[in-house]
């Protein structure tokens, strides 16, 4: 291989296998979207099946190498049945993105005990659980990445929750703990914080023009994120040229998680 090939090598996802949890809106499918034009070859999971045929047929217009199920992961016979689909289609497999979550949005007294175990299934142990499955195909890879979705809010307190907030701190932990534990395998395992990013999740709280400028006033870029953002550093961390990185956390906040006074 020249020195040429080997560095554009370096930039991309040429022939790589990568699932992509929640991929049809916001964060996951930018980062799907991403991979994608990168030449990797991509599985999505969501559980709407409508949602899921629509943009894999849009893709298809595209020849992109893109494939689908329909699956909640917050279940573990779900996560089981992605486990099986994946081991059917590459048996083996390069990335892992663990993008899957959501928010309810309460004072902690508020929360119920149902509330408490839907985020901690559909955040956390989704991403633990999967992991899990899936090492003995990452670790068929030459160069396995996992990326955990996590946030700022892992980071720091946010007043948008504090169940969400353990479950992505929680996520950063695990990927310090799975980096060295699976280091030898060549797994490389990374986490990213983003702020608030202009999705479907966000949009709940960002329509509302006071709390967008309370967001805004803690921004110092001025401006919320976009998908397209989060999904460049998540394709960074999965390439060649990132093959010294493991067991981190990139913020992807436009300065806020650096912002005292
Ligand atoms: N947007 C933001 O400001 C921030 C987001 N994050 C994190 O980024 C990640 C993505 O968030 P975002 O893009 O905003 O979220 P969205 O709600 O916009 O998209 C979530 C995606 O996940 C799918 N999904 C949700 N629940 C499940 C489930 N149980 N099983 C399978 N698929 C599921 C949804 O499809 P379907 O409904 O069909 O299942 C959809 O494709 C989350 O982990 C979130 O916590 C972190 C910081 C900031
Ligand atoms: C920025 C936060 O981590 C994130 O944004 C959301 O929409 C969630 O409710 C979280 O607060």
């Amino acid at each position: 291989m020249n020195q040429l090939e080997s560095n554009t090598n370096r930039w991309r996802l040429s022939g790589q296998k990568a699932v992509v949890t929640g991929g049809t809106k916001g964060i996951g499918r930018a980062i799907a979207e991403e991979f994608l034009n990168l030449g990797a070859e991509v599985i999505i999971v969501a559980r709407k099946q409508t949602e899921l045929d629509t943009l894999l047929a849009e893709w298809h217009t595209q020849q992109l190498p893109a494939s689908g199920y329909a699956l909640d992961l917050s279940r573990s016979t779900d996560r089981l049945t992605l486990t099986e689909k994946v081991i059917e289609k590459w048996g083996r497999l390069d990335i892992l993105v663990n993008n899957v979550g959501t928010n309810i949005r309460k004072k902690t007294v508020a929360y119920s005990e149902k509330e408490y175990q839907l985020l901690l299934d559909t955040n956390l142990t989704s991403a633990f659980h999967l992991s899990q499955l899936l090492y003995p195909l990452l670790k068929q890879s030459a160069q396995g990445n996992i990326i955990q979705i996590s946030s700022v809010s892992g980071l720091n307190h946010l007043r948008t929750g504090a169940i969400y907030g353990m479950t992505k701190a929680a996520m950063i932990q695990l990927t310090k703990n799975l980096a060295v534990e699976w280091a030898p395998d060549n797994i490389r395992v990374n986490a990213l914080a983003p702020w608030y990013i202009r999705t479907p999740l966000a949009d709940a709280v960002l329509q509302n023009p006071d709390y967008l400028n309370s967001v805004l006033e803690r921004t110092p870029m001025g401006r919320v994120g976009e998908p397209a953002e989060v999904a460049a550093a998540a394709a960074f961390l999965c390439m060649p040229a990132a093959s010294y990185i493991t067991g981190q956390c990139l913020a992807i906040d436009g300065g806020f998680s650096v912002y005292g006074f």
